[in-house]
């Protein structure tokens, strides 16, 4: 039998709370448009973000970090290199690692980026309907560029088939949000729309499920969808605040920042699918 939202909830918050008092290091190399909101959401969690992404310094750096978060957003050939080392090095280290697949069926070139490092053995794929789609296909065209044409939902089959073949804990994020590992299905309803309204949300998220598993790389499962529901209860909080994306976006980091576990406990929705 599956754990109920109750038992999620302590989940959730004992994840939130070891992340607050262990503050693990992030590297993240990451694209230009996201690293300010996802500095600042490793921050506002207690986690400690590092945007670190020349190839001379990946030796000495990553095997010292807490994890490693991967995002294509902005990719270009002169990157990917490191992207690649920091993801053998995560792994060499015993760190976890989390991808982020930015608009993996743009190109042909960003989809074969993506699967080569789907081939480094990240703990964590995280991406909307329309990326895991494209990555789980192989196919180039299943989006119209950052942004999903994919409800979720569509995406639980080819999200099963990613994490069996790469043996990654996959996320697609949406209305539900879904987590699987292959044979485990579990849907976190947390959030509002209005998140999708504000860009790099979701490379934040991922970036907070780096956090999560870097406290418990053992458990990147129950990490990922605890990192997902807490910060869509951010963003439902915060959104009591706000008036539009603008101020959501800072309301949801303060949110998340003063977050306390009587929230957690009264709003985390995570199911079994
Ligand atoms: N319709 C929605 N209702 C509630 N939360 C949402 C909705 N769409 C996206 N979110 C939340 O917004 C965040 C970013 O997700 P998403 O927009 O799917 O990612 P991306 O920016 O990579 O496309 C996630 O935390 C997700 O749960
Ligand atoms: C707009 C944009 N263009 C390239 S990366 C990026 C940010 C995407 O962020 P998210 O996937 O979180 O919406
Ligand atoms: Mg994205």
């Amino acid at each position: 039998m599956g754990e109920s939202s109750a038992d999620w909830a302590g989940i959730a918050w004992t994840f939130l709370a070891e992340v607050r008092r262990r503050s693990p290091l992030v590297q993240c190399i990451t694209n230009f448009v996201s690293m300010d909101l996802m500095a600042n959401t490793l921050l506002a969690a207690g986690a400690s973000p590092a945007m670190l992404h020349s190839l001379q310094e990946l030796p000495d750096f990553t095997p010292n970090a807490d994890a490693l978060c991967v995002n294509v957003g902005t990719l270009t050939a002169d990157w990917l290199p490191a992207m690649k080392l920091a993801a053998e090095l995560a792994a060499s280290s015993g760190r976890p690692w989390v991808l982020d697949p930015v608009a993996a069926g743009a190109s042909g070139f960003r989809l074969n980026a993506c699967r080569e490092l789907v081939g480094l053995k990240p703990t964590v794929i995280r991406g909307n309907g329309s990326e895991i789609i494209a990555l789980a296909n192989a196919s180039v065209g299943f989006t119209k560029g950052v942004d999903s044409s994919h409800d979720s939902k569509d995406a639980v089959e080819a999200a099963k088939s990613l994490a069996q073949a790469s043996e990654a804990v996959v996320a697609v994020s949406g209305a539900v949000d879904i987590i699987t590992d292959g044979k485990r299905v579990v849907g976190a309803s947390n959030g509002v729309p209005m998140m999708q309204n504000i860009t790099a949300t979701g490379c934040s998220v991922t970036a907070l499920i780096s956090a999560f598993v870097a406290v418990d790389p053992s458990r990147a499962f129950e990490a990922t969808a605890s990192a997902l529901s807490i910060f869509g209860i951010a963003g439902e909080i915060g959104m009591e605040m706000a008036k539009g994306p603008a101020s959501l976006r800072m309301h949801l980091i303060d949110s998340l920042y003063g977050l306390e576990q009587a929230p957690v406990f009264s709003c985390v929705k995570v199911s079994s699918i």
